[in-house]
C-alpha cells in the first residue's frame, strides 16, 4: 500500500501553519517526520488521521483519492500525544478491548505482568505509554500514526518500543514524530523534515543541520 497526502493547506484564523505538504508512506517502510516546536507535525498528523480538517488536502491511496476520513475507515491506528484510553480501564481490559495479545506482550515486557489487573490510571506516565504505544503498534491496522512514542519512556523500553517498531513494519505502513529525533532516524527508512509550512526530504542527515533543525556538529559527516 501507498499513502501519499499533498496539497495541504492549513489555517488556525489567519495563521498559515501548513502548506506545501507532500508524503508519501508505504506498506514496510517507517516515514519519521521532523520538525521544531510548533511547525505542525501534530496537526500533519492529525489531518491524516482525519480528525483535524484543513482547508485543503488530498489523500490517496494507490493512487485512489480517499474522501472519507481515514478514521471511519478500518485502515488507520493512531497515537495522540495524549492518554487516549479511559482512567478506569483495566490494562487486561484494554488488551481485550484492542484485540492484542496479552502473551506477546509479556514476551517482549515481561516487568508488566504485575499491572495485569490494575487500572490504566495507577501506573506511571511512562508504564501508560507503553501499553498505549504497544497496543497502537500491534493493532490490526494498515497505516500505524505514532505522535511521540519514545518522549516519555526508560531507554530499555524505548529499545522494546523500536524492536516492535520494526518487527510491525514488515505489514505495515508506519509515520512517526518525536523530538527524540535519534530514535526516529534510527526507526525511519524515510525522513521528511517540516520547515515553514513544507516538508522537505530529507536525503542526507546533514541537511538536518543545514536546515538550522539541528546545531551544527550533532550529525557525524
Ligand atoms: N486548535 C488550535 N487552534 C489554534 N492554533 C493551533 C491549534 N492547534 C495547533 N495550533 C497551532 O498550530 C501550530 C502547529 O501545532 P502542532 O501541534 O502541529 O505543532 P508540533 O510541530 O506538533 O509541535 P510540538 O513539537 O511542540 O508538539 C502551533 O503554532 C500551534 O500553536
Amino acid at each position: 500500500m501507498i499513502l501519499e497526502i499533498d496539497n495541504v493547506e492549513l489555517y488556525f484564523k489567519e495563521k498559515r501553519i501548513l502548506n506545501g505538504i507532500y508524503l508519501k508512506v508505504e506498506t514496510g517502510k517507517v516515514t519519521g517526520i521532523l520538525g521544531s516546536n510548533g511547525c505542525g507535525k501534530s496537526c500533519l498528523i492529525n489531518i491524516i488521521f482525519g480528525e483535524l480538517k484543513p482547508k485543503y488536502k488530498l489523500i490517496r491511496i494507490d493512487n485512489k483519492p480517499i474522501l472519507k476520513p481515514l478514521y471511519q475507515t478500518k485502515l488507520v491506528a493512531y497515537l495522540p500525544q495524549y492518554h487516549f484510553i479511559p482512567n478506569r480501564m483495566k490494562v487486561k481490559t484494554v488488551f481485550k478491548l484492542f484485540k492484542v495479545s496479552w502473551e506477546s506482550f509479556m514476551s517482549d515486557f515481561e516487568s508488566f505482568s504485575i499491572f495485569k489487573n490494575t487500572n490504566l490510571n495507577k501506573l506511571s506516565g511512562g508504564e501508560r505509554r507503553v501499553i498505549e504505544t504497544y497496543i497502537i503498534l500491534k493493532s490490526e491496522r494498515k497505516i500505524v500514526l505514532l505522535d511521540e512514542p519514545f518522549s516519555h519512556l526508560a531507554p530499555l523500553n524505548i529499545d522494546k518500543v523500536k524492536a516492535v517498531i520494526s518487527e510491525e513494519k514488515q505489514r505495515k505502513a508506519i509515520i512517526t514524530t518525536d523530538h527524540l529525533y535519534r530514535h526516529i532516524i534510527d526507526t525511519s527508512d524515510n525522513i521528511y523534515l517540516i520547515k515553514n509550512g513544507h516538508t522537505k526530504l530529507i536525503n542526507n542527515l546533514t541537511e538536518l543541520e543545514d536546515y538550522n533543525y539541528l546545531s551544527q556538529g550533532n550529525i557525524i559527516k
